[in-house]
């Protein structure tokens, strides 16, 4: 069953949401987003998610690793997803310390993705490349320039992403995990219900 997770949850009725539709695993953006969250709202959805089995996912642009870890450590995520520059060292040094790290990889061309295996991370998260954001800017990139990642069971596919091509992505890719973020909300930051359950269903071929 591919893993599904929604992203840019900003509040404890939109985890919740996400959760009873049935989703693997939330996103919390700690970086420079619409979708940002405080330390303090990211405890409070963290405190709601316990008994729900939900993964929690926390986003970082270039954040200091530091930063990440205690970030990490205070919230209880169950995975940093690192959508910035950095380095196969960065990602070294945060599984060092314990934490399991999702390298984001932002796809122009072909070579975007070549240094792939160099990074160690445990899971790859392929996004549109965007001059405007760094994420959740709901285009897609073109499938076709990673093609030669599907069937590769650590690959996450996102990038405009919805209830209306998620099945495609998924048939394309064969990948281990499907994200989405603003194709589900009703205005920056806040989701709408029917969306997120339709992605979903969608993504569970329902
Ligand atoms: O969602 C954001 O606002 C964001 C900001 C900065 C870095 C990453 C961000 N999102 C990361 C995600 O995992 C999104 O789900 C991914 O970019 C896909 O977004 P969308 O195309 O809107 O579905």
């Amino acid at each position: 069953m591919v893993f599904v997770k929604v992203c840019g949850i900003t509040s404890v009725s939109d985890a919740r949401l996400a959760a009873r539709a049935g989703a693997d695993a939330i996103g919390l953006v700690f970086a420079e987003s619409p979708r940002r969250v405080t330390l303090r709202r990211a405890r409070e959805i963290a405190e709601y998610l316990i008994p729900d089995n939900v993964r929690l996912v926390g986003v970082f642009v270039n954040e200091a690793p530091d930063v990440v870890v205690n970030i990490a450590r205070e919230v209880g995520l169950d995975l940093v997803q690192l959508h910035g520059d950095e380095s196969p060292e960065t990602v070294a040094y945060l599984k060092g310390r314990g934490l399991r790290v999702m390298k984001a990889l932002r796809v122009r061309d072909e070579g975007s993705i070549a240094r792939l295996d160099d990074y160690g991370a445990d899971l790859f998260l392929l996004d549109a490349f965007s001059e405007r954001a760094r994420g959740g800017t709901g285009e897609p990139f073109d499938w076709s320039a990673a093609k030669g990642l599907s069937g590769r069971a650590n690959i996450v596919v996102s990038g405009g992403l919805s209830a209306e091509n998620v099945a495609e992505a998924i048939e394309f890719f064969r990948p281990y995990g499907v994200d989405a973020s603003s194709g589900l909300e009703e205005s920056p930051g806040v989701k709408d219900g029917e969306k997120v359950r339709r992605f979903v269903s969608a993504a569970r071929g329902e």
